[in-house]
């Protein structure tokens, strides 16, 4: 009653019975972008609708989503993450409460500033291994890159992060079949947030995307086993005041890596077999895959824009210059336009383009009181191609992030990594390794499209995808 009460004073679509307003989300993932534009230029910066018998209050005002998503009155996942939790357990990504802040707890020392100095061999070996994939690749032909990257960006996520060595890597289990369902996979988990019919079980179950949900989930627990396999074995050689010392880590170090994040969840003995194999599997897939997408993006929307792409080159170049050496922290922090760059690509191809938390406690806001039981969503996609803080929004121009302009903007109108307790845990990770494929790219390579960023298609899923690949032609400079 409360909530039917507050949601009449807000502005937002008419609902129907029983559904709500789901309907509006039947569409493909393409038009979702315009549907939901339509929405909040139609009712403003906090709209509700229901889906079913959630209320769902957008916010999109940036001051707003500042207080929302620091609170502690936030930090349970919004219910539509059940279909994530299917497929991935209730822990790091997906889950809320104890398990959720446990876990994160135990995975953190892994993920710091300083932690990720140590993975910096990894980033930059597998960096060259992938430059001598596109030297094998026909000369001036345009390719789909994309594969070859995600392969990259999982094989130094296993070597980091999981604690594998490169042998070990390259004999899991299912680890290709892994990487090239996974799009698909995410796809599923998002028509089931957005449409109501699969939200109905039997419904879901009479699907094939069911079938691949299940086979993908047979896979992930093989996969999965081999990695914990691997680690336990390795475990027993570290001596038990060791493992000791290593796991209570607090500061932020380098040494914190000696422990995989793997190594960390067993040693915890804080998670059953179960969700150890689901959590394995989570951290895996929530870098990779992200990894991916952002140092594509960055490829493909240099290679539309040229003279980008010279000053970046000119940037490296004076850095580097003709030195054949790993890409260093030190290399990085005197790249300000790759940073620009960077950003730019987070800003227009968010990872998260939607998130949804569950209130838990009435909070207040500009616009009002936010009622304990409803769903807040923060429209990020949209917040990042807001027209009030960004001109020609949909354009690419890294010049937004110069010094100058973004002392300009409320700080809080770009949130690529979220906000708050439940912010990005691999920041550091994803930047670093972001950067050092594309500066090893680049460097290498002039890169050119025979499309243009007009011919991009973009969906909006769970993240931002483009549905016409990445294709791109690469000419060795030298
Ligand atoms: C490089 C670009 C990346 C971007 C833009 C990004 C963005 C995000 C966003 C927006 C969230 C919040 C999701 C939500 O609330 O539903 C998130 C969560 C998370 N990300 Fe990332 N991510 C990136 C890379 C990575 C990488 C490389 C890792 C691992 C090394 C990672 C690990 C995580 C984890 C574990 C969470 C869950 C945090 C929690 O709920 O406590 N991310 N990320």
């Amino acid at each position: 009653k409360k909530l039917l009460a507050i949601a009449a004073k807000l502005p937002g679509p008419k609902p129907l019975p029983l559904v709500g307003n789901a309907l509006l989300f039947m569409c493909n993932f393409e038009d979702l972008i315009k549907v939901i534009d339509d929405i909040l230029n139609e009712y403003g910066d906090v709209t509700s609708f229901w889906l079913g018998p959630d209320l769902n209050i957008v916010v999109k005002d940036p001051n707003d989503l500042k207080v929302l998503l620091s609170s502690q009155k936030t930090t349970v996942k919004g219910p539509q993450y059940k279909y994530m939790a299917d497929c991935l357990g209730g822990g790091i990504l997906s889950g809320s409460g104890p398990c959720w802040r446990k876990h994160r707890k135990i995975a953190t020392p892994n993920y710091g500033k300083r932690a990720i100095e140590n993975y910096s061999d990894v980033f930059n070996k597998e960096a060259d291994l992938l430059l001598e994939k596109f030297r094998m690749k026909p000369n001036g032909r345009q390719i789909d890159f994309y594969q070859c990257i995600v392969q990259t960006t999982s094989y130094t996520v296993c070597q980091t992060l999981m604690g594998l060595s490169k042998e070990q890597t390259m004999s899991l289990p299912y680890l290709q079949h892994i990487i090239d369902e996974t799009p698909r996979l995410y796809d599923t988990v998002f028509a089931r947030m957005t449409k109501w019919y699969l939200q109905l079980d039997p419904v879901f179950w009479l699907t094939s995307s069911y079938q691949q949900q299940k086979n993908f989930i047979a896979m992930m627990t093989h996969f999965s086993k081999k990695i914990v396999e691997h680690r336990m074995e390795t475990l027993k050689t570290i001596k038990q005041y060791n493992k000791t010392d290593l796991l209570n880590t607090e500061e932020d170090s380098v040494s914190n890596t000696q422990l995989s994040v793997i190594d960390r969840f067993i040693l915890s003995e804080e998670l059953e077999r179960e969700e150890l194999l689901k959590e394995t599997f989570t951290i895996f897939t929530s870098s990779q895959e992200a990894s991916a997408k952002i140092s594509s993006f960055l490829l493909l929307m240099i290679a539309y824009h040229p003279e980008a792409q010279e000053k970046l080159y000119a940037e490296i170049e004076d850095v580097i210059g003709d030195q054949d050496r790993p890409i260093t922290e030190e290399d990085l922090k005197r790249m300000p336009y790759l940073d620009m760059v960077f950003k730019e690509i987070l800003r227009l191809f968010p990872i998260g383009t939607l998130l949804q938390r569950t209130i838990t406690e009435d909070i207040v806001i500009s616009a009002g009181t936010l009622p304990a039981g409803c769903s807040l969503v923060a429209p990020i996609y949209h917040l990042h191609r807001d027209p009030r803080y960004w001109t020609r929004p949909n354009d690419f121009d890294p010049e937004r992030f110069s010094p100058e302009n973004v002392k300009q903007r409320i700080p809080t109108c770009y949130i690529p990594f979220s906000l708050g307790p439940m912010d990005c845990l691999g920041r550091y990770f994803g930047t670093k390794l972001v950067k050092t494929i594309c500066v090893k790219v680049l460097r290498e390579y002039k890169i050119t499209s025979l499309n243009t960023y007009n011919d991009l298609r973009l969906a909006m899923a769970i993240s931002a995808s483009s549905l016409n690949g990445f294709h791109a032609t690469f000419t060795p400079r030298k």
